[in-house]
C-alpha cells in the first residue's frame, strides 16, 4: 500500500482530537486523521490535505511537528503493509466538524479510548504524548487486528522525507 500520514491535533488544554472512522480501513476505531499519500505530494502536504478533508481544520505544513514513523505490517495481507508518518499539530484554524469519513471528538489524555483504537496504539501513543519521538514496526496477526509483534524505538529526531512522492 502507498505510505500514509496520521495527524493528531492538540489544543491549548493539551486535549487530543481523534476521529471515529465511519467507513473503510479501520472502521469504528478512533484514530488520528490521515490517509494515503498522492503522487506529487510531500508527506506534510498529505497530512494537511487529509486533516482538512476529514475535519475541516486548516493548517500550514510548517506548523506540523513530525513525531514518528511507523511501519505497519499485516502478516496475511502484505498488500496492506505501509509506512505512516505521524504528526502533531498545535496551530490550526477552524472547529472540527463531522465529515462523511470521521466523527471528531476532543479527548483529555487521561480518557483516550485505547480500547476502541488500533491495538498497538496504547503502546506508542503515550510515548508521543510524553514528548518522545519514535520509529518502529508493528506486525499484525492474520486477523489484521491482534498485535503479533511491536518494536518501538525512541529517536532524537525524525528523519523526514521532504521530497514529493512519485
Ligand atoms: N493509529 C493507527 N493507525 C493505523 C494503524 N494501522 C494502520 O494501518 N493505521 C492507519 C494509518 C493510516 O492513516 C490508515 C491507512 O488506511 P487508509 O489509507 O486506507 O485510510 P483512509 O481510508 O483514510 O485512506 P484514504 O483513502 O483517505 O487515502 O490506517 C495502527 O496500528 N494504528
Amino acid at each position: 500500500m502507498r505510505p500514509t500520514t496520521l495527524c493528531f491535533p492538540v489544543d491549548t488544554r493539551g486535549c487530543l482530537l481523534l476521529g471515529k472512522k465511519k467507513r473503510g480501513f479501520g472502521v469504528s476505531k478512533w484514530n488520528g486523521f490521515g490517509g494515503k499519500i498522492e503522487i506529487g505530494e510531500t508527506f506534510r502536504q498529505c497530512a494537511i490535505r487529509e486533516l482538512d478533508e476529514e475535519t475541516g481544520i486548516v493548517a500550514l505544513v510548517d506548523d506540523l511537528e513530525a513525531v514518528g514513523i511507523l511501519d505497519f505490517r499485516f502478516s496475511a495481507n502484505p498488500n496492506l503493509d505501509h509506512i505512516s508518518y505521524i504528526y502533531f499539530i498545535r496551530n490550526y484554524k477552524g472547529i472540527p466538524k463531522e465529515t462523511e469519513e470521521m466523527k471528531p471528538c476532543w479527548f483529555p489524555v487521561q480518557t483516550i479510548p485505547y480500547d476502541e483504537m488500533w491495538k498497538g496504539d496504547r503502546v506508542w501513543l503515550p510515548l508521543l504524548l510524553n514528548g518522545h519521538k519514535i520509529v518502529g514496526t508493528i506486525c499484525f496477526e492474520p486477523d489484521n487486528e491482534t498485535v503479533q509483534s511491536i518494536d518501538i524505538n525512541k529517536v532524537p529526531v525524525i528523519e523526514e522525507k521532504k521530497c514529493k512522492y512519485v
